[in-house]
Parts: structure tokens; sequence; C-alpha cells
């Protein structure tokens, strides 16, 4: 292994790509750390305020911007044995996003590929195009709109229990903690379109796949889930606890697709069972091809929507003036109905909200690739193995791209669409781009202006003393201490 890892360092730092020195086992891990920590000091020191303040990228990978610094937009370096070629040039950011996904994938050697198994999201070659081909058609726009209702009843369900918390306080402003609400709410909108269940049947599920993320994101050691290979086998507590949640997610999605033997659906799980059985398996394999499916899913469904509403949330909590502009769009647009399909595409004002919300914070801040083969980016030949890092994050927050005011919250800079708001629209990635783009955006789009709209037109929002503005990277980006909001009914 570090034969091969030396080999591929020679091979780039021959083509003039730079970078830190790296240890023989550990790579750059140690270096990272130390940055780490002292980034951690320094925060500490500054203990985060209830103050929504949007500069905090640096703080997640405080090593790529000083090596970046150090080095120019692409350099290299290792965490453990694995080797990381990092690009935010922009030419390049470009290639990267549309190489086809044949030859430039998904990391091999993510740890969480053992967790959850293969599918449309840890898959590459024609086991990744299998996959695409049975979930994308499920998200297209027109079967999203069959969805409308059912997120319709889950954003209703969240807004009534918000009220009956105030009202049962006597109806002024209620501290409220959003963030888990939010995810029950994009849990049971996921469960219920794509796999005929309500939240409260499929539980078990989220709160393991919850549980098992935390400990992912902690035990992978680094700001990053890859790091050494192998790691995943070590008999840790940590890796022993990781397999336990596994196994329990999958003996509950097991339980879920034994139940649809005896009913029928045209959903999302019915287009993976059906698939799955015209494949000439045996009951066991088609069982658990099934089951890895569905877990993909789940993972990369939930927590990224529940943190973009999130943000947008208290993004607005903390700009009331926005709250006001879009309440106003919403009564010229609903006109005192609840939202469906075609009023959602003349919410305007919300949906430049959700961009800058997305742009500030995309819940996926990192995207990784690994050349499966020999490729070309730009003017560098990427040997077979090596993982190639795009800061979406960086790039979102890039002046030159956006403008000097790159680090304010301005919706209106999407008055025209992500081409009008920056110099080059194609480094606004928060669903990626290219072949690996995200499956689910148009029913993330629907879930975010649904639920927004819906509580927008119930509730006002402002900041909770008891919020403390820290996003952490756990997978997906976010608030490291929750987030409390304080509402109260309009
Ligand atoms: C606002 C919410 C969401 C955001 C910001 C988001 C973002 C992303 C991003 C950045 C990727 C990776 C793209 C890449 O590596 O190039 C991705 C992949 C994916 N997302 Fe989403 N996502 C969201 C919601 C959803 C929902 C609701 C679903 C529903 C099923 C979904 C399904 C997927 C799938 C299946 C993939 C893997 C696609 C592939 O590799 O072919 N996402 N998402």
């Amino acid at each position: 292994l570090w034969l091969k890892s030396q080999t591929l360092r020679s091979k780039l730092r021959r083509q003039g790509i730079k970078g830190p020195r790296a240890s023989l086992f550990q790579g750059n891990l140690p270096e990272m750390k130390r940055i780490q920590r002292g980034c951690d000091y320094v925060r500490a020191l500054y203990k985060p305020t209830c103050q929504v303040s949007h500069d905090w990228v640096h703080s997640l990978f405080p090593s790529f911007k000083y090596w970046s610094k150090l080095y120019g937009p692409t350099f290299a370096c290792s965490l453990g044995n694995v080797k990381v070629m990092y690009v935010s040039e922009h030419e390049m950011v470009k290639e990267v996003t549309q190489y086809p996904s044949i030859k430039l994938g998904k990391p091999t050697n993510y740890n969480f590929q053992q967790h959850i198994g293969p599918g449309i999201l840890t898959s590459n070659g024609f086991d990744w195009a299998y996959h695409r081909q049975i979930v994308a058609p499920q998200l297209y726009m027109e079967k999203v709109k069959g969805m409308v209702n059912i997120v319709l009843e889950s954003a209703d369900l969240l807004a009534s229990s918000w009220e009956m918390k105030i009202k049962g306080e006597g109806g002024g402003a209620q501290d409220i903690r959003i963030d888990e609400d939010l995810r029950k709410f994009s849990a049971n909108v996921i469960s219920q379109t794509c796999f005929g269940r309500s939240y409260s049947k499929a539980r078990d599920i989220f709160v393991n796949l919850k549980a098992l993320q935390q400990l992912m994101s902690k035990s992978s050691n680094n700001p990053i889930p890859i790091g050494l290979a192998g790691a995943p086998y070590f008999p840790t507590k940590n890796n022993k606890e990781m397999r336990r949640l596994a196994k329990e997610i999958r003996s509950s999605i097991s339980k879920m697709v034994e139940e649809r033997k005896f009913a029928t659906g045209e959903d999302l799980l019915q287009a993976i069972i059906d698939r799955a059985n015209n494949r000439n398996l045996t009951p066991e394999a088609a069982n658990n091809s099934i089951v890895d499916s569905c877990n993909n899913i789940y993972f990369s469904s939930i927590e990224p929507t529940a943190m973009s509403a999130c943000w947008t949330l208290i993004l607005l909590a903390s700009n009331p003036d926005w709250q006001d502009r879009i309440r106003n769009e919403l009564s010229q647009v609903c006109t005192g109905r609840v939202p469906d399909a075609d009023t959602l595409r003349n919410m305007k004002l919300l949906n430049m909200v959700i961009q800058e919300s997305l742009r500030l914070y995309p819940p996926v801040a990192l995207m990784s690739r690994e050349a499966l083969d020999e490729i070309k980016i730009g003017d560098f030949i990427v040997p077979k193995g090596v993982k190639v890092l795009v800061p979406v994050s960086t790039l979102h927050r890039d002046k030159s791209v956006w403008g000097a005011d790159a680090d304010e919250f301005k919706p209106e800079r999407f008055a025209n669409g992500s081409s009008g708001a920056c110099k080059l629209p194609q480094l606004y990635l928060p669903f990626g781009a290219g072949p690996r783009t995200c499956a689910g955006q148009n029913l993330a789009m629907v879930e975010l202006k649904i639920l927004l709209s819906l509580l927008l037109s119930r509730f006002s929002f402002a900041v909770s003393p008891k919020y403390r503005h820290s996003p952490v990277l756990k997978f997906f980006v976010e608030p490291e201490y929750g987030a409390n909001l304080l509402v109260q009914r309009v």
C-alpha cells in the first residue's frame, strides 16, 4: 500500500503538482489534525455566538486553506495512504464535474460503503448505471408533481406541532429546536413518497442511520470521509458499534421489503424490487441488493434536505425583511390556497432565498471522486487510484466568481438564476453536476418550497439567544449545537 501511494505521489510531483511532505503511514493526517487543533483553539477563544456570520468555511478545512495558499489551487496531499488531489482551479473543476463516471467515479474506499452497501450513491461503472436507471426516472419532475400532497401533509404535520407548542404556552413566541423536527419531516417525506411507509413505521431506520452517520464522521478521524484503506475493518469499539447499527438498519429495511410482498405499489421501492427480481439472482442476493439500494436512498436524501431547510430558516430568522418579502409574494401567488405544483413555480423570491442558502451552506461541502483509470484533467495526467477533491463550499465564496460581497446573504443575486448570479455558474454546485448530479433535486426543491412557504405563512422566526452559530461537517454541514429559533404565530 505504501509503495503504491509513493508511486502515485511521485507521478503527481513529476508534473509539478506540489504539496506537503507526507509521513510514512499517516500521510498528512497528523499535520491536518495539528492545523485543525490550532483552528479549534482560536474558535474556542471566540466562542460561537448567536450572531449568524457566514465566514465559516475555512474553519472546516483550515489545512486546505493553508496548503492552497502555499501550493496554489491544485495540490496533492495524503490522507493516511490515500493519495488526494485537491482541485479548485476553475476550468479543472468544470472538467471534474463533467467527466464520464466510468473513468472518474466515487472513491472506492469510502468508509461508509462498507456500512450502507453498494447502490446509486456508492457504486461505479455498470453497477451505478443499473441503480441510476431505476432511481432517476422515479424522481423526474412529472413523478414529483404527484408527491406534492404527501409533502404538504408532512409540512402541515410539522407546522401543527409547532402551533400546539405555541398554544400550550399561552400563544407567545416559543424557543423551538428546529433541526430535529426538520429531520423528521424530511424522513417522513422520503419514506412515504418512495417507500410507502410513514415516519413512525420506519423510525428505527432513521434513528439508527443518524447514529451511524455521526459515528462515521467521528471515526474517519479527519474532516473528509476517506481515510486509511482498511480502517473500517480494525476491531475498534467504534467500528463494532457501526457494524451493529448497520446490521440493525439492514434488518429494519429487510422487514419493510418483506411486507411489500403482501401489497403492491407504484413507487421507488416497487421499481427496485421488480428490477432486482428480474436479475436471475438467488433470493438472498436479490434481497441484499434491494436492501442496499434502499439504504443508499435513505442516506442520500434525509439529512441534506433537512439541513438545507434548517440553514434557510436560520438565515431567514436573521433577515426578517426577507421573511416579509416572501410572505408578500406568497399572498399574491397562493391567494389564500395551499400551494400546488404550478404555484410553486411562481415563488421567485423564495426560490432565490433557497438558492442563496444552498450557496452559503451547501450540505455537501466537498465533492469527492476517484480516478478509476488514468485520466487527464487540465494539463495533468491523474494516475488511476488518486482521489480528487473539489471544495464546493470554498468555490461558493470565491470573490473572483461571486463578487466582493460573496460572504454576504444577498438572495437578490439570484434574480436571474445562477447564470446571472456569478461569472461561472458551473461553479455553483449545491447538487453537484454532470453524470453524478443529485438524482433527487426536483423532489428536494419541491420539499423546500412547500415546507418554507407553509411555515412562513403561519410563523415568524427570530434567532434564539440559545443558538450558537457553528457549522460543522458531520458528513453533511450541520449546526454543531443544534438550531434553536424563536417561533411566533403571524
Ligand atoms: C437540498 C437537498 C439535497 C442536496 C443539497 C443534495 C445534494 C447532493 C449532492 C451534492 C450529491 C452528490 C453529487 C456529486 O457527487 O456530484 C447528491 C447525490 C445524490 N442525491 Fe442528493 N441532495 C439533496 C436531496 C436529495 C433527495 C431528496 C434525494 C432523494 C432521493 C437525493 C438523492 C440523491 C442521490 C440518489 C444521489 C446520488 C446520485 C448518483 O451518484 O448518481 N438527494 N445529492
